[in-house]
């Protein structure tokens, strides 16, 4: 079969040996994943017409007020995970603490877990610009067979063994990798199937976009002010384009296919930064290091940190390799000048 005509379902059959861990269960997870995004995309799709657009009037464990739309993809996907009885947990941006699922029979008898950001992009959702959700899977740490515990989640990146997301945009697409290389799936509306539009994904090894928030140029540390005066001088194949949706999945997605750089730094206003490692810069870095780009903080690999907390943020430099390091040259001097 041609490949761009196989179905995701086809797909994972087919690559079933390719998965690091050769069992179902991350095939079911994967497929899991599909199922709810389609559920949500209906919702996102019909935002404005179904009255989930708007604050929810609470506030999450971030501090954030919650969006309906981030409630209801929360929902939907704990939900999908916790009926198919594939995971022995969850962990998600928009719930305080995990989520322990232990099975019908009580026997926490399942091998992962999943770590989510349900609705990435939620100051989008009211003015119809692209959304996103972001998931991350591990293997649990702890004996099969017993509750999870905090330490099947705090686990550094390197030992993902799936990551993905879902961009809500002009189309809707499922990208992920399980650690051999990125393929995106396009999902047709018109028969509710996700297609392999996008074999293969690769980050270009540079590029001439950079997307950052610079409305908080005032506040970012002097290496950042330094790599964005880089980005606006006239030289060689600068200026370069800035581009920001405000939304990590679609800016990533974008840079991906253009060549691009994200960057999420410290500031006054956010001395850790904004993005979570766990469910946000981890499973983008696995994705984007999958596909040949770079991510770190502005010093260290993403995926090495040693996570110390569930909600913990990180400063997030993800993309084409030559970009990356290059705003990492200017962080460096910028410290030796400090
Ligand atoms: O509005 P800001 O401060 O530039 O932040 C935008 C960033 O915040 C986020 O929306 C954070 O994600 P959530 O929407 O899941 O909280 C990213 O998707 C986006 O890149
Ligand atoms: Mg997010
Ligand atoms: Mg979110």
């Amino acid at each position: 079969m041609e490949e761009r005509n196989k179905t995701l379902g086809e797909f994972i059959i087919e690559k079933q040996e390719d998965f690091r861990y050769s069992t179902g269960e991350l095939s079911r997870i994967i497929n899991s994943i599909r199922l709810a995004a389609k559920v949500v995309n209906y919702k996102v799709n019909k935002a404005g017409l179904v009255d989930i657009i708007g604050a929810a009037g609470e506030v999450n464990i971030q501090g954030e007020d919650q969006q309906k739309l981030d409630v209801y993809a929360n929902e939907i996907f704990i939900q999908t995970l916790i009926n198919r009885e594939i995971v022995c947990g969850i962990a998600s941006e928009e719930s305080d603490d995990f989520i322990t699922v232990c099975g019908s029979d009580n026997s926490h008898s399942n091998k992962y877990v999943v770590l989510m950001d349900p609705l990435d992009g939620s100051s989008n959702i009211d003015v119809n610009v692209s959304v996103g959700t972001i998931f991350s899977v591990f293997r649990r740490v702890t004996p099969v067979g017993t509750p999870v515990t905090l330490e099947d989640f705090l686990q550094p990146g390197t030992q993902q063994v799936a990551a993905g997301y879902v961009i809500y945009g002009t189309s809707t697409m499922l990208v992920y990798t399980t650690g051999h290389g990125v393929n995106g799936f396009t999902l047709n509306p018109a028969i509710g199937t996700f297609y392999l539009s996008h074999p293969n994904m690769k980050f270009k090894e540079d590029g001439t976009i950079y997307s950052i928030n610079e409305g908080n140029y005032v506040h970012f540390p002097q290496g950042v002010k330094d790599y964005i005066k880089y980005c606006q001088m006239e030289e060689g194949n600068r200026p370069y384009t800035s581009r920001y949706i405000g939304s990590l999945v679609s800016d990533i997605h974008r840079n991906m296919i253009k060549g691009g750089i994200y960057i999420y730094p410290t500031s006054s206003k956010a001395p850790d930064g904004k993005l979570r490692l766990m469910y946000e810069c981890n499973p983008m870095a696995f994705i984007t290091e999958q596909a040949g780009g770079k991510a770190s903080d502005g010093f260290r690999r993403i995926l090495e940190l040693k996570p110390t907390e569930l909600h913990q943020r990180v400063p997030f430099f993800c993309g084409s390799k030559k970009m990356v390091e290059k705003a990492e040259e200017f962080m460096a001097k910028a410290e030796s000048n400090s």
